[in-house]
């Protein structure tokens, strides 16, 4: 039977759309130092779609943290598993497994975690520069890209400046832009606007937002501002060691 061009792409993209870049699968993390044991959380199941923006919310030490670290191959899981783009992260090496964080996902903290020795330019031309195989692109490419993602953080006069020459809001702009370079299924961000004031935070926030519905980047964002997490597709709320999804008017 033939089938329609139109059919095949409409299908697709579609599939694409269905596609689930984060999952984990049974997840449980329990500390452990000597005698003294930490459980934080047990059995967690998480889908995350391609293009899909989820909030992550808890009280303080709820495990918020520990969970992100877990996705994003930080940290073990103590059992269950996590795969990234479908990628089982424990079958990988750690060289293998520090690739696909690179290419597959972004990172943003509250903290921004740039190098304060590098300029903008630089710290966001990084990601790019440590990736590795056929499909890394040269330092030209990686510098115009990095270029481009500075100019729609609206950092574009600010390349040359380093970490310590930026305000707090520009340094997690530039974050942003580090997070997003190397075109990540995921970003993670924990608390990626906390140490910002409310209209820097929602700048930074809008503009996550923002490179999510261009690129169909997927989000999910630890925060403690249920206003910002409104605006995500789902909210996940972590309590007493369960992850569960709370009803628009719960949040
Ligand atoms: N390395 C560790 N060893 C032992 N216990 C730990 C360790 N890291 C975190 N914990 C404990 O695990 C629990 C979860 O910590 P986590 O940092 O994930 O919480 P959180 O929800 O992110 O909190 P917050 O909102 O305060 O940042 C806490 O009770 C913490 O004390």
């Amino acid at each position: 039977m033939h089938q329609n061009p139109s059919d095949t792409s409409a299908a697709t993209a579609r599939e694409r759309h269905d596609e689930v870049v984060l999952r984990c699968e049974g997840l449980s993390k329990t500390y452990s130092e000597g005698t003294l044991y930490t459980p934080v959380f047990d059995g967690l199941e998480l889908d995350v779609r391609r293009g899909e923006t989820v909030a992550v919310l808890g009280a303080s030490g709820a495990g918020k943290s520990t969970l992100l670290h877990l996705l994003g191959g930080l940290d073990t899981p103590s059992a269950g598993e996590v795969y990234v783009t479908g990628t089982m992260m424990s079958a990988l090496s750690d060289a293998a497994r520090g690739a696909l964080r690179n290419r597959a996902l972004g990172f943003v903290y509250q903290f921004h975690h740039l190098l304060p020795e590098f300029t903008a330019l630089e710290n966001v031309m990084l990601p790019v520069l440590l990736r590795t195989g056929r499909d890394s692109p040269s330092v030209a490419e990686a510098s115009r890209h990095a270029r481009e993602l500075l100019e729609s953080v609206g950092l574009g006069h600010r390349l040359q400046h380093k970490p310590g020459e930026l305000s707090g809001g520009e340094r997690q702009r530039a974050a942003v832009a580090r997070a997003l370079v190397n075109r990540p299924a995921c970003v993670l961000g924990d608390e990626p606007t906390g140490n910002l004031d409310e209209k820097t935070a929602a700048t930074v926030f809008d503009l996550m937002l923002s490179l999510n519905r261009e690129q169909g980047t997927s989000l999910v964002l630890v925060t403690h501002d249920r206003r910002l997490a409104r605006r995500l597709d789902r909210v996940l709320e972590l309590h007493e060691g369960k992850l569960r999804q709370l009803a628009p008017h719960e949040v």
